[in-house]
């Protein structure tokens, strides 16, 4: 278990991580979710004491990283900066690791197979892709068979294959009752491999709960409709938290009323509808909304983006 109680972290004057408290619970994994520079990368060095924290503080299953004897075997991360010779070989790298803390080189070879690196193992990490790169990175990650694991960006630079290779392997480690804690910007990919996601903004805590909780917590009702009397349709439906787009001559897309809502005031109007689909969200859609105003580099499409899934624009 991560515990993490008013964990703060001041760069000069830029506060990163702002007095974030927060568990990330074994058995299951957890999505680290944000906008860039919204303090994800900082919280995970932290958490393995490669950043001091200036207020607050963190541990792993009730101690800090530098008080565990054996650090490799109990927390496994892949961080954004690594530190490989890049003359070494994959192999002779996990083998130094290894060996700082007796662990035996069968298990050297056991992750070398696990991470997919057999046929590059004896080559240089200089000359290693992305993908081969993050894979040897998981490899040092699992190196220990730690209880914790911790993943900044692990599917950075992998293909399709590799994605779901890490989506097992998370799914696979937390079945095993370990805590798995990962960021990633994926959301498709996180709303396949998280349970649980805490969502940060500008250092701040925005979200901490079950997925489904905070796919449904953003959810307004949406709804497709189509009729002939789309004018009229619209007209009657107007109203102050209601949004109406027009998609064609015939379809509505309405967003702040449920089906029943749309229904009945057809019905009073005498208005036939020949289609009234709900509009299931995503968790790409919930995380725009929570993250909307917390963007440090705003892009002019983000923020169009971010009001049509949100069904904030305004009306045609
Ligand atoms: N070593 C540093 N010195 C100064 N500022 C830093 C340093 N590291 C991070 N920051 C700043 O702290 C904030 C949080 O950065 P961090 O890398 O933790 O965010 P992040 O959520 O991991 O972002 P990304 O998704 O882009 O990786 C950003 O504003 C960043 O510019």
């Amino acid at each position: 278990m991560i515990t993490a109680t008013a964990l703060t972290k001041n760069y000069g004057t830029k506060r990163a991580v702002d007095g974030i408290s927060f568990t990330v619970q074994p058995g299951k994994v957890t999505g680290f979710l944000g906008p860039n520079g919204a303090g994800k990368s900082t919280t995970m060095r932290m958490i393995v004491g490669l950043d001091r924290p200036t207020f607050g503080s963190v541990s792993v299953n009730g101690r800090r990283y530098a008080e565990h004897h054996a650090p490799l075997r109990e927390v496994g991360a892949l961080l954004e900066a690594k530190s490989v010779h890049r003359s070494r070989s994959a192999r002779t790298h996990l083998r130094a690791l290894a060996a700082t803390h007796s662990i035996p080189n069968t298990r050297v070879d056991e992750v070398i197979e696990l991470t997919g690196l057999g046929s590059v193992a004896t080559k240089k990490v200089g000359g290693f892709s992305l993908g081969m790169g993050q894979r040897l990175g998981i490899a040092v990650a699992l190196l220990g068979d730690p209880q914790t694991l911790i993943l900044d960006e692990p599917v950075n630079g992998l293909d399709p294959e590799g994605v779901l290779w890490v989506r097992n392997l998370a799914r696979h480690q937390a079945a095993q009752g370990k805590t798995v804690f990962i960021s990633s910007h994926l959301m498709s990919e996180m709303a396949l491999t998280a349970d649980h996601l805490i969502v940060i903004g500008r250092g701040r805590i925005l979200a901490d709960a079950p997925i489904e909780q905070i796919i449904d917590g953003a959810n307004v009702p949406t709804c497709k409709v189509k009729t002939d009397s789309a004018e009229d349709l619209m007209n009657a439906l107007a109203a102050q938290d209601v949004h109406l787009t027009r998609v064609d001559a015939q379809t509505i897309q309405v967003v702040g009323l449920d089906g029943r809502a749309i229904a009945t005031r057809a019905m009073e109007l005498q208005i036939l509808l020949h289609e009234l689909t709900p509009i299931q969200q995503s968790l790409e859609a919930a995380y725009m909304a929570l993250t909307q105003d917390e963007v440090e580099y705003h892009s002019h499409l983000g923020n169009e983006l971010a009001a049509a899934t949100t069904g904030k624009q305004d009306q045609p």
